[in-house]
């Protein structure tokens, strides 16, 4: 703005308040009187921006007046020929947000959204820039006291109240959208991507099935899925299906077989007598279990041993028309990206924090005002069913499962999945160790299923996690301990230290 001596700079505001203010007939009754010309170009300025926009941001631009194009809503002054008449009435501008409002964006919706790195169907992403975790959750577990021995209630400093989130009453839907073969140290895996309609997170189902890669007749019908083997559009090629891991046996450069919805998971294929039922795990995402090597858990000693143990060749005893025989084992593990047990990632670090100071990892989360466990297993059901795996689809029946924890199990007969068996994780740690002598035994959980012998326990390490051989540390056994003693899981206690080797 141009002064001159005469310039009062209050009337010279008072007069951009006229031409950018809300209300320019009220403000054009107290106009005080001015004695110097304001500069034209900062008039011409102040009157093409929309009456939201003050004299701090008179030569903006604001969505949508002219990031969109004009069809949307921006009007081009360009043609305006001066002539006020055909002048079409001006859009008003306004300031727009392409985010929901914030209220909206941190009110969790169903049980498994509202987690801090989820986001109800539909929205953007959009986090609050402060990246606050969301509102969390009235307590209901009665299961520690959240005040600690100097007396300061945590549980009212880092939370506070919230309704209980609604549950979502649309039915699960899974649709796995790409498969592909992954060599492990433990043989083949297929690695199947779920996309849901309950959240927008990839879920993954490890698929060990290694008889469908190879030429030999099979013991089973193959675990496959039916909407990654469905055909999707009357116009996808096969090249299409191929690359979305719609084939069958195993490509190479000079073999790609596509599937097709119904010849591979028939009935037609009957199930050798004495095969087992499929093998199978819930895994819940663990970063740092997994990724980083946490020794604080025993996930991703879990997700290795589940692998390990499905892929085992399944013995099949005589029959009065076979000697016996072994077949490739079968099932598969369905990784749900529910990391700390359904309380994400941030609020995991969090609780770890409260952990060094000395609480117990249920303790921890119900300080943050979480629960214990936040998990759901809807889309897990739903991926089973997806793969064919614990229905009496085929002839086989149900599912074992490979689990200490009993809220997995009810989970999944909730779920319809019929689960045959209950087959015990015993942590590689406590495997030579001997039982607690108040050890209370277990009813159905014959240790049969622990490795018997040594050399089976302690393999050479591989170069990741998966392959790896024992881990032993303070944490890790105070985590075990606390999974046996206050979630419920189904083990036996052991010894602090491994003086006599059960094996
Ligand atoms: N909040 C919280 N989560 C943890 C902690 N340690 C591990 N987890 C999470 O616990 C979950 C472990 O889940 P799973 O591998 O399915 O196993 P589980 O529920 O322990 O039951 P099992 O089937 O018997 O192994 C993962 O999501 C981990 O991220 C912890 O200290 N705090």
């Amino acid at each position: 703005m141009r002064h001159h001596q005469s310039i009062d700079p209050d009337a010279d505001a008072a007069l951009l308040d006229i031409l950018t203010g809300p209300t320019p007939q009220a403000a054009a009754k107290s106009f005080a009187r001015r004695d110097a010309a304001l500069d034209p170009l900062l008039i011409a300025a102040a009157a093409a921006s929309g009456p939201h926009v003050t004299r701090n941001h008179y030569h903006h631009d604001f969505f949508p007046g002219v990031m969109l194009p004009k069809a949307e809503g921006s009007w081009d002054w360009t043609k305006w020929t001066g002539d006020s008449s055909s002048r079409p009435e001006r859009k008003r501008f306004a300031y727009v947000s392409r985010q929901a409002p914030r209220r909206q964006r941190l009110q969790p919706s169903t049980a498994e959204e509202g987690k801090e790195n989820d986001y109800p169907r539909g929205m953007d992403p959009l986090k609050p820039a402060d990246n606050l975790p969301p509102v969390p959750k009235k307590r209901r577990s009665s299961l520690a006291s959240p005040i600690n021995s100097e007396g300061r209630n945590w549980s009212k400093a880092l939370s506070s109240p919230d309704s209980p989130p609604k549950p979502d009453a649309t039915p699960v839907e899974v649709k796995c959208m790409a498969r592909t073969r992954i060599p492990t140290p433990h043989g083949p895996v297929f690695l199947h991507l779920y996309h849901s309609n309950r959240d927008a997170k990839e879920h993954l189902a490890i698929v060990i099935d290694p008889a469908q890669t190879s030429d030999d007749a099979l013991a089973a019908p193959p675990i496959r899925s039916r909407s990654l083997d469905a055909v999707w559009s009357e116009t996808e090629t096969e090249a299409e299906r191929i690359i979305r891991g719609a084939y069958i046996g195993r490509l190479s450069p000079t073999l790609q077989r596509p599937s097709n919805p119904s010849c591979h998971h028939s009935a037609s294929i009957p199930v050798m007598t004495g095969v087992p039922s499929p093998l199978i795990r819930i895994h819940s995402e663990c970063f740092t279990g997994e990724t980083v090597g946490s020794m604080r858990c025993d996930c991703g000693e879990q997700l290795d041993e589940a692998i390990r143990q499905i892929s085992q060749p399944i013995a099949l005893p005589a029959t009065s028309s076979r000697k016996s025989t072994a077949i490739p084992g079968r099932g598969a593990i369905i990784y749900l990206r529910q990391e700390g047990r359904g309380i994400g990632l941030l609020s995991k670090i969090r609780a770890y924090n409260l952990q060094d100071m000395g609480h117990d990892t249920v303790t921890a989360n119900l300080m943050l005002g979480h629960k214990a466990d936040e998990r759901g297993y809807e889309i897990a059901g739903a991926i089973l069913r997806d793969l064919g795996l614990g229905s009496d689809h085929a002839g086989l029946e149900g599912v074992r499962v490979l689990t200490n924890n009993p809220d997995k199990v009810e989970a999944l007969q909730r779920e319809n999945i019929r689960v045959v068996e209950r087959v015990p994780m015993i942590p590689r740690s406590w495997q030579n160790r001997k039982p607690q002598a108040d050890a209370k035994s277990l009813p159905g959980d014959p240790l049969s299923y622990i490795p018997r012998k040594q050399k089976e326990m302690s393999r050479a390490s591989g170069a990741t996690l998966i392959g790896g051989g024992t881990v032993y540390g303070e944490d890790l056994d105070k985590y075990l301990r606390t999974k046996v003693l206050r979630m419920g899981h189904m083990l036996p206690l052991w010894m602090e230290s491994p003086e006599t080797p059960l094996y």
